[in-house]
């Protein structure tokens, strides 16, 4: 069994809930990688903070466990200003919205999480609030129903999804600050176990380091849960020293992919070679083998595959290359039709 977090799925226990917030950055230079969102953010920040004014809408969308929720709280702290943190599933209704946007302060942050998953009504609610820091309300019911209109005090939405596509159009174009996070290369990830060593007073190589970065799949999340994990093998078994040794040997222990791919990533690759002869086929037909929504295939899963050379896109769909077979220790299939040794 693979033992990588599933990059859906967000620490679940509390346990594992304060280890991520025990490593998370609290101050922008303590964020490594994202450059250019970093550069600009700053530059934002620092405008609004001039002029005194709460910071545009953000919107951070990208993979599970890159860093939206710790940016999210970065900024907050930044523009010195409380964030209020809630998410799309829990605002049932325009009430619950209310009353979350009339207790904040100036320039506060109100963070969304998963804000694709807002219902309708509560999403148009939304939309006066974003534009002109307004809000109606429904005062009695029956026959003296009436609504008032109640001025809020400016605030900066940041939102998070890692579904950027289930985003409507008015929503979308609310947000002023669009920022898509990217995986990180190994270097970065590298530097980020180094800082949680650190914070966790685990003394690591730096070949160990690379060694975990390498198979965390591009992300923060997983290769702190991997540093955790290998942690422990060093307690038990290398008096505390994280040294490559204990590390390969953990990893192998644990069965984490040489390229740091999930289960549902090796599925899909397998699902192409096997039931499609790897491909090209399209992501709706990979989506129903696999049992996953197309959707959340290319927004979630694809980009690394693709990025890591796993995929390719092809205007007739998705195809494996050769790295995908060596990968899954499979011979790709023959070319059909004659080639120059045949003829
Ligand atoms: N750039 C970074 N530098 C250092 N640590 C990071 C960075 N980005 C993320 N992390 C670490 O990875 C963990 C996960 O990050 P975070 O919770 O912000 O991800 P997310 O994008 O909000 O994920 P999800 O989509 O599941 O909500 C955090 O504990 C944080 O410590
Ligand atoms: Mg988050």
């Amino acid at each position: 069994m693979n033992q990588n977090l599933h990059p859906e799925e967000k620490p679940q226990n509390s346990a594992e809930k304060e280890f991520e917030n025990a490593l998370r950055p609290k101050e922008i230079d303590d964020f490594a990688g994202q450059p250019q969102i970093i550069e600009n953010l700053k530059i934002f920040i620092k405008a609004a903070r001039i002029r005194g004014e709460a910071l545009d809408h953000v919107l951070f969308h990208g993979p599970p466990g890159l860093g939206k929720t710790t940016l999210s709280r970065i900024v907050a702290t930044e523009m010195g200003v409380h964030i209020r943190e809630t998410s799309g599933p829990v605002i049932e209704k325009p009430g619950d919205l209310a009353g979350l946007l009339t207790n904040l302060e100036p320039n506060d942050v109100l963070f969304i999480d998963e804000i694709h998953r807002l219902s309708t009504v509560v999403e148009e609610y939304l939309y006066a609030a974003m534009e002109d820091y307004r809000i109606d309300i429904m005062i009695d019911s029956g026959p003296n129903a009436r609504s008032i209109q109640i001025n809020l005090n400016p605030f900066t939405l940041i939102g998070a999804t890692t579904r950027s596509g289930l985003l409507t159009a008015p929503l979308l174009s609310r947000f002023a600050i669009k920022s898509r996070l990217e995986y990180y290369n190994s270097t970065v990830l590298e530097k980020i176990i180094i800082r949680s060593a650190g914070l966790l007073n685990a003394p690591i190589s730096k070949e160990a380091a690379a060694e975990i970065s390498r198979r965390s799949r591009g992300t923060p999340r997983i290769a702190n849960g991997l540093l955790r994990r290998v942690r422990d093998f060093a307690m038990v078994l290398n008096d505390g020293q994280i040294d490559i040794g204990i590390t390969r040997h953990a990893l192998t222990a644990l069965n984490v992919d040489e390229h740091g791919l999930d289960e549902m990533d090796n599925r899909i690759l397998s699902t192409i070679i096997e039931k499609f002869k790897g491909g090209p086929v399209g992501i709706t037909t990979i989506a129903t083998a696999v049992g996953e929504e197309a959707g959340t295939l290319e927004e979630v899963y694809e980009p690394f595959l693709i990025q890591e050379g796993f995929i390719q896109r092809t205007p007739r769909g998705r195809e494996v290359t050769a790295k995908a077979y060596e990968h899954l220790g499979k011979r790709p299939r023959r070319e059909e039709g004659p080639n120059l040794f045949d003829v």
